[in-house]
């Protein structure tokens, strides 16, 4: 609003105060500005006001009828009202007092008073009309304050409204101020909305390939789920022929573990029949050499149990020609030179079967030095010529595995010794060699023997066995060098422990499988050993004297068995005793010089072959 408007609008007010209003309209601010524009209408009343401003009329001046003497009187005049833009009241014309006066005579008193009284009548008028005009100002007035007083109520009105457009101006200076953080904001909002369009368009285009891949899935799925249909089908039909199948296995498994009952039965019989000790002779081959050079060994074609040792023996007189001698034998199957690992081990493999099914089995070689005991019992590295303690380890690991199927659990442990001079040696120590322990042995029950400080190993399969028997080896050879090769002159134990548990049928049974190299059974007289060696002879002979004794003494059931008068046979105990199944090797050389020695061999092992020791029986609970 500029000062002009202000100005026009507001007519009656003074200038001062229209430029007061202008001042402070211009110091008002737009948003006032702009309400006042808005708001502010010319007040009617104030035109009205202007209306009562007193009418200009002149005053009205009668001539006096007597020309007054002119007095101080004259001067009174009418002041004019304040803001009254009227002229004065116009005085008695001067000239027309003046010259009355001057007309008249200075006789003429009369005159002179009619004058005045002119004057006077001529002044009474005057101050009647200026009491008119007093009485209409003083009414104007009352009007003005009225008037003053409305445009004062008008103006505190005006005031607050003033004071509340002043508020709603801070309101909105705050609702501009929340306007730009909110415009600021939009803008932000703005910009996500954009970076948002744009994922949701990738996410559009995301969505269109899922749904298309989600259709393709929904048509494979409902392929499939037809197939699954057929598949339900026929695994009904599945489900039902396994029902079927298993309640035949289970009748088969019934069938197969009466089988094994009547097998082990039949097997002990057989084993019964066969002779509860059965002795074996094998014939090693000549080192060097044709093997039909042997000439004192005769073994009969057709018949694999005979032997006959045959020598020609000169005539002590001279005079009687040459004689041949011969020594016939007959074992539970002789070998010759030409039979081959794998044939003798057939031969024993049932035996290694009653192991398994519980029965005590030990199997020895008997021989003197070089005779083959060793290379029968262990053979050598290559698998042809395994002997018979890796052949039977590998055989018992196989059968196990097999009757794990008919609900059978075994545990096996191993333990390897030697005794050399009636002492007992760990062969599978590991220790340091100055630090070995002492072992004896001792009896814990009624059938279990056990050695104190021996290496007692769990094992699990052949392999295990197999290493068992090389670091038994390393030690045997490490006592060789040191002690001038003492392993033809000590006795090897192996002895595989046995535990099979059948949970299914609640049954156990518990073995032992003891496989021994003896020492070289020479003769004293013969080596004619003198010190060390005769002592050690001392100890093998007594020690394999002693096996011919408590062999002899369990085939004669004598109620008392020497086995503590060595430590073989106390070793050897529960696998010897009635409750055990006995093979002897008795390895013989093929040397024509050690025909004697054979001789004495087969002489020990023929009293072995007509020992009949006890029924065997199975240790199961
Ligand atoms: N059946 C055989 N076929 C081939 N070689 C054999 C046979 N039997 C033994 N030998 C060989 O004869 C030698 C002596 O055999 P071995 O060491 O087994 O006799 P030993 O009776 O154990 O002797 P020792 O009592 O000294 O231990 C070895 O070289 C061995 O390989």
């Amino acid at each position: 609003m500029n000062k002009e408007n202000t100005t026009s609008r507001l007519p009656v007010m003074s200038g001062k105060r229209a430029h007061t209003s202008s001042t402070d309209g211009e110091q008002q601010q737009p948003a006032q500005k702009k309400m006042r524009k808005v708001d502010i209408e010319p007040p009617q009343r104030f035109r009205s006001a202007a209306s009562v401003a007193p009418p200009r009329r002149p005053v009205a001046v009668k001539a006096p009828a007597k020309p007054l003497r002119p007095t101080g009187a004259a001067t009174v005049a009418v002041a004019p009202a304040r803001g009254d833009q009227r002229k004065p009241v116009a005085a008695v014309p001067k000239a027309a007092a003046g010259s009355g006066a001057s007309r008249r005579p200075g006789w003429d008193l009369k005159g002179k008073v009619s004058d005045m009284e002119n004057k006077v009548q001529n002044y009474q008028g005057k101050i009647k009309s200026a009491n008119q005009e007093n009485e209409y100002l003083k009414d104007s007035i009352t009007k003005a304050q009225k008037h003053k007083a409305e445009i004062e109520q008008e103006n505190s009105g005006l005031k607050k409204r003033l004071r509340n457009c002043e508020e709603e101006l801070v309101k909105l200076a705050t609702v501009k101020d929340d306007l730009e953080q909110t415009s600021k904001e939009r803008d932000g909002l703005k910009k996500d909305l954009n970076k948002l369009t744009e994922e949701h368009k990738v996410l559009e285009g995301l969505r269109d390939h899922l749904e298309s891949e989600l259709r393709n899935i929904q048509t494979q799925l409902a392929i499939q789920t037809s197939a699954l249909g057929r598949c339900q089908d026929s695994l009904k039909e599945s489900q039902e022929l396994a029902r079927n199948l298993e309640e035949t296995v289970a009748h088969q498994r019934e069938e197969l573990h009466l089988g094994e009952m009547e097998r082990r039965k039949l097997h002990n019989a057989i084993q019964e029949l066969k002779g509860n000790i059965r002795v074996f002779c094998r014939v090693r081959p000549l080192l060097t050499g044709n093997q039909s050079d042997i000439l004192h060994i005769q073994l009969p074609a057709h018949d694999n149990k005979a032997l006959t040792l045959a020598k020609m023996e000169e005539s002590h007189t001279g005079r009687t020609a040459d004689t041949q001698k011969s020594y016939n034998f007959s074992f539970d199957r002789v070998f010759g030179p030409r039979a081959v690992q794998r044939e003798v081990f057939e031969e024993i493999s049932l035996l290694v079967q009653s192991a398994l099914d519980g029965y005590n089995v030990c199997c020895f070689a008997y021989g003197q030095t070089g005779s083959g005991k060793t290379f029968t019992m262990e053979g050598s590295d290559l698998e042809e010529l395994w002997g018979v303690i890796p052949r039977a380890v590998q055989q018992i690991f196989k059968s196990a595995k097999a009757l794990r199927e008919q609900g059978w659990q075994y545990t096996f442990t191993a333990s390897f010794v030697e005794i050399y001079n009636e002492t007992l040696r760990d062969l599978l120590y590991t220790g340091k060699p100055n630090k070995r322990p002492e072992h004896e042995i001792r009896k814990i029950s009624s059938n279990e023997i056990t050695v104190t400080n021996l290496t007692y190993q769990k094992v699990n399969n052949e392999d295990e066995v197999h290493n068992l028997i090389m670091l038994a080896n390393q030690n045997r050879s490490t006592a060789r060098t040191g002690m001038n090769d003492h392993s033809s002159r000590s006795h090897s134990v192996f002895q595989l422990d046995i535990e099979g548990q059948n949970s299914d049928r609640d049954t156990k049974c518990k073995s032992t499988l003891c496989l021994v190299d003896l020492a070289g059974s020479e003769r004293v007289q013969k080596s004619q050993s003198q010190g060390d060696r005769f002592k050690e002879m001392t100890a093998i002979n007594s020690s394999l004297t002693n096996l011919g004794i408590v062999i002899a003494a369990l085939a004669n059931k004598d109620s008392f068995v020497p086995y503590r008068n060595s430590k073989l046979t106390y070793l050897l105990q529960n696998c010897l005793g009635g409750n055990s199944k006995t093979l002897m090797f008795v390895n013989i050389s093929p040397e024509e010089e050690s025909f004697s020695e054979s001789l004495n061999s087969l002489r020990f092992a023929s009293k072995v072959n007509d020992c009949v020791i006890g029924t065997a029986s199975a240790n199961r609970k």
